[in-house]
């Protein structure tokens, strides 16, 4: 195997990201600060009067009050109607590009004068040495310039290489770097520009690639730079937020908050999550200190709307993380009551983004009903990405699959894969769930559970005694099985098999996150025999070997949803193209001009992993 580099190696090592850091050195009510450069920089009015604080806002580099009237932050392309693509002009340039801390003139976000920003990296910073060490065997990039990439649309724009040249503004370029994240991941390489462009996106690529950035930097980056019409008062204790994503759990949405927070720290932009199972009463008070991006589970966010605490007046983004889970049978009619029948603008006014390692074509039928003009975007990978998850299948019993399991932990622990490596085992049913966990324990493995019938204390404290090794095996329903970026899941253990193969997918891609491997296990028996074919093609797919058993069962079964044979599992295809399929269209980005790099061979990749 390739030695692997890590992303948070290549932040060491690159020189590429030019973002200017600014210290803080603000006195005696001067005006100023020193940047790296021993530049003096302006403090704007709202910042002056802090204690200079670990954790206070930085003093913005912009002499700017208002939000447009820097050059090229704003200018044309803050002002202009969507789709202005063109029209990009970077604002990191010079001392005055970029906008760390608040942006004036608008209402109903932070109250920046009152309000002081707990620093969501923690002393992160302080780390960064020890955290680039131990993020030492991550991903190869090299390995990611060949991925299958197809996007159909109008007038798709063209991928970018680094986050240097994108438009995101100075603030935000400083929490990627925060974050260690040196290069953007193929995803947001080619989803950010899209969604800087203003135009509606459906984007599909593989678990652990990084999808919650590629919709969050530019929700932030155009709440920072844009023109806000002003937000009503909140007399009436609504609150107005202008953009809101949607997730399916209530972890989910807590996850993608903790993430929004890191790259919107000292933007200006407020971030606030409101989820179900937790006192309302407190969810309700951090809204009505005001919030931007409001991220949210379906049905604590009905809730609100009712008791009429939120408007989505004045939405500009929509995002839905996992939606084709958001759009399937259990949350559609939530869903659209919220997207179609409260005060949200329309398709064409707001910006909508829908991501997920799965789309079914029925759901982004469904899906397309909630967009305008959109951009249909898949990266998937023939091979490689996917080969990060080693996957085994073992045909087991219903009634020796505890053994079967426990003799899995013995040869982990014999092979000293113990302390930070973390075993996530699936199950069908919570009570299922409570057994197998009461099972592990009482056989000398300390485990933990989380699933529907717990309380969301009970969760939280699962999950944390998870993450911390503490517990070091979770045994989990399907509530843990999209989305959760758990650092050091070594093994998934599918002890009982999903009836859908794109829970599957989700539920192995717990491990083999963010360029790291990991082994994925899955207990199979007769009650399996649906989803023997799809299995086997996912497997293939991924290079995996896959035993004659498992092909004889998928020879001699007709369920399972039907997959394409041959491939293209990350994504599918557009169903907007399903007639008119061209493989060698214009708008993949092969060929010479491929801002990308793609070409030569990756022609004949799409062919054989697409078709
Ligand atoms: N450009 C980047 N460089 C380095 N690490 C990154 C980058 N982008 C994202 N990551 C890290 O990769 C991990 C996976 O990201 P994320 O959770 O967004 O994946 P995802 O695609 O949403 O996965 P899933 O489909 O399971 O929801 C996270 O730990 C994130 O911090």
């Amino acid at each position: 195997m390739t030695t692997r580099t890590s992303w948070a190696d290549l932040a060491a090592n690159s020189a590429a990201e030019n973002v200017g850091v600014v210290s803080s050195s603000a006195s005696n009510g001067v005006v100023g600060t020193t940047s790296s450069a021993g530049r003096p920089v302006y403090v704007p009015p709202h910042l002056r009067n802090r204690p200079p604080s670990a954790d206070s806002p930085a003093p913005t580099s912009t002499g700017a009050a208002s939000s447009n009237d820097r050059p090229g932050y704003g200018g044309s392309r803050g002002a202009a109607p969507r789709n202005e693509y063109n029209n990009r002009s970077g604002h990191g340039s010079g001392s005055s590009g970029g906008r760390l801390g608040g942006w004036g003139g608008r209402s109903g976000g932070w109250d920046r004068g009152r309000d002081r920003e707990v620093n969501p990296f923690g002393n992160d910073d302080d780390k960064e040495q020890a955290f680039s060490e131990q993020e030492s065997t991550g991903i190869n990039f090299e390995a990611y310039e060949d991925i299958p990439v197809e996007t159909s649309g109008d007038n798709v724009p063209p991928p970018v290489n680094t986050f240097a040249e994108i438009d995101l503004g100075e603030a935000l370029n400083l929490n990627i770097r925060r974050c260690k994240y040196v290069k953007p991941t193929p995803v947001q390489r080619h989803a950010i520009p899209i969604s800087l462009a203003g135009r509606d996106l459906m984007a599909c690529a593989q678990t652990g690639s990084g999808k919650t950035a590629a919709f969050c930097f530019p929700i932030i980056s155009g709440i920072m730079r844009g023109q806000i019409p002003k937000r009503p008062l909140r007399g009436a204790r609504m609150v107005y937020p202008l953009a809101l994503i949607l997730s399916p759990t209530r972890e989910l949405s807590v996850q993608i908050h903790e993430e929004a927070r890191k790259f919107s720290f000292q933007t200006g932009v407020k971030v606030v999550v409101a989820y179900g199972g937790s006192p309302i009463k407190q969810q309700l008070k951090e809204l009505e200190r005001g919030v931007d991006i409001l991220v949210a589970t379906p049905g604590r966010l009905v809730d609100l709307l009712e008791r009429a605490r939120v408007s989505l007046q004045m939405i500009r983004y929509l995002a839905l993380d996992e939606a084709d889970r958001m759009l399937d049978m259990g949350f559609e009619p939530q869903i659209r009551k919220i997207v179609e029948q409260m005060d949200m603008p329309p398709p064409g006014v707001r910006q909508t983004m829908l991501f997920s390692a799965t789309f079914p074509k029925e759901i982004q039928r469904l899906a397309s009903d909630f967009l305008a003009n959109y951009i249909f975007l898949a990266v998937g990978r023939v091979g490689s990405s996917t080969d990060l998850i080693v996957q085994r299948v073992e045909l087991v019993h219903e009634s020796d699959k505890r053994s079967h399991l426990m003799d899995l932990l013995h040869a982990q622990r014999a092979n000293g894969v113990q302390g930070k490596a973390l075993t996530l085992v699936f199950v069908e049913t919570k009570k299922g769930a409570d057994l197998l966990e009461q099972w592990l324990c009482m056989n000398g493995f300390p485990a933990t559970t989380i699933h529907g019938d717990r309380t969301q204390q009970e969760r939280e404290q699962a999950l944390r005694s998870f993450k911390s090794g503490a517990t070091p095996i979770l045994v989990a329903t399907d509530v843990a099985a999209r989305g959760l970026d758990i650092p050091h899941v070594a093994h998934v253990v599918n002890f009982d098999l999903p009836n859908d193969i794109d829970d599957y997918v989700h539920r192995i891609g717990r491990t083999g996150r963010a360029g790291k491997t990991g082994l994925a296990t899955a207990f199979f028996n007769d009650n399996n025999a649906s989803l023997a074919r799809s299995l086997a093609d996912i497997m293939q797919e991924a290079n995996q070997e896959v035993p004659a058993w498992l092909t004889g069962y998928a020879a001699r079964s007709f369920g399972g949803r039907n997959r394409r044979p041959g491939g293209g599992r990350f994504g599918g295809r557009d169903f907007r193209r399903e007639s008119s399929f061209n493989r060698v269209g214009s708008d993949y980005y092969g060929g010479g001009n491929s801002a990308g790099g793609y070409g030569g061979g990756y022609g004949a990749g799409i062919t054989s992993a697409w078709d």
